[in-house]
């Protein structure tokens, strides 16, 4: 089962992903796969995402948190952005506050497009695996400040935000991204 949040309305986003998953040697079940409605709001295209989840929550396609009551996700992937984004959680973002809805929207954006739906993070939380990726040494300051302990003052990033309450936190990196991490040592 794939369930894609990504950025809304970017079709060409989602048809990306599609294809990714679609292409040999994923077996992927395109019944498995559900992707963002774009041709409504973005509102509406959250709560139709959510309505998607809670459906196979019921039939117990998808399990749930006992912590949280969130959908337990095996697996969730995402991408962080050079300002310590991740799904289209935002830093200093009223969205980051979003306790009550699994799928919410925004309509500000810092960056394009402005309408966005996203998993709140209490069901990021809640997956029994997240794995993040970041590539690019304009990453590298973010990720200093998400992973290596900054202290009190440390800002909260929505990517430092990712902590799975009972699942595993796995970060795919590059030397660029990784470069300002304490430690950060590199062989030839
Ligand atoms: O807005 C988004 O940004 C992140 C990071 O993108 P990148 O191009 O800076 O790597 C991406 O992972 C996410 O899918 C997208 O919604």
């Amino acid at each position: 089962m794939i369930m894609m949040v990504a950025v809304w309305p970017s079709a060409s986003h989602s048809e990306a992903l599609n294809r990714t998953f679609m292409a040999d040697p994923v077996p992927i079940v395109p019944s498995h796969v559900h992707s963002i409605n774009d041709s409504v709001s973005a509102e509406q295209a959250a709560d139709d995402y959510e309505f998607v989840i809670r459906q196979l929550v019921r039939t117990r396609v998808i399990s749930v948190s006992e912590i949280s009551d969130c959908p337990k996700f095996d697996l969730i992937l995402l991408g962080m952005g050079p300002d310590g984004q991740v799904a289209s959680l935002f830093p200093n973002h009223s969205v980051l506050g979003e306790n009550d809805e699994w799928v919410t929207f925004i309509t500000d954006s810092p960056k394009p497009p402005p309408e966005r739906i996203t998993f709140t993070l209490p069901v990021i939380n809640s997956a029994s695996n997240v794995a993040v990726v970041a590539t690019g040494v304009s990453k590298a300051e973010a990720l200093h400040l998400a992973i290596d302990d900054v202290g009190p003052d440390s800002p909260s990033l929505p990517a430092r935000m990712v902590q799975p309450t009972n699942g595993k936190l796995v970060w795919f990196l590059d030397k660029a991204a990784s470069s300002k991490l304490d430690g950060a040592q590199f062989s030839n």
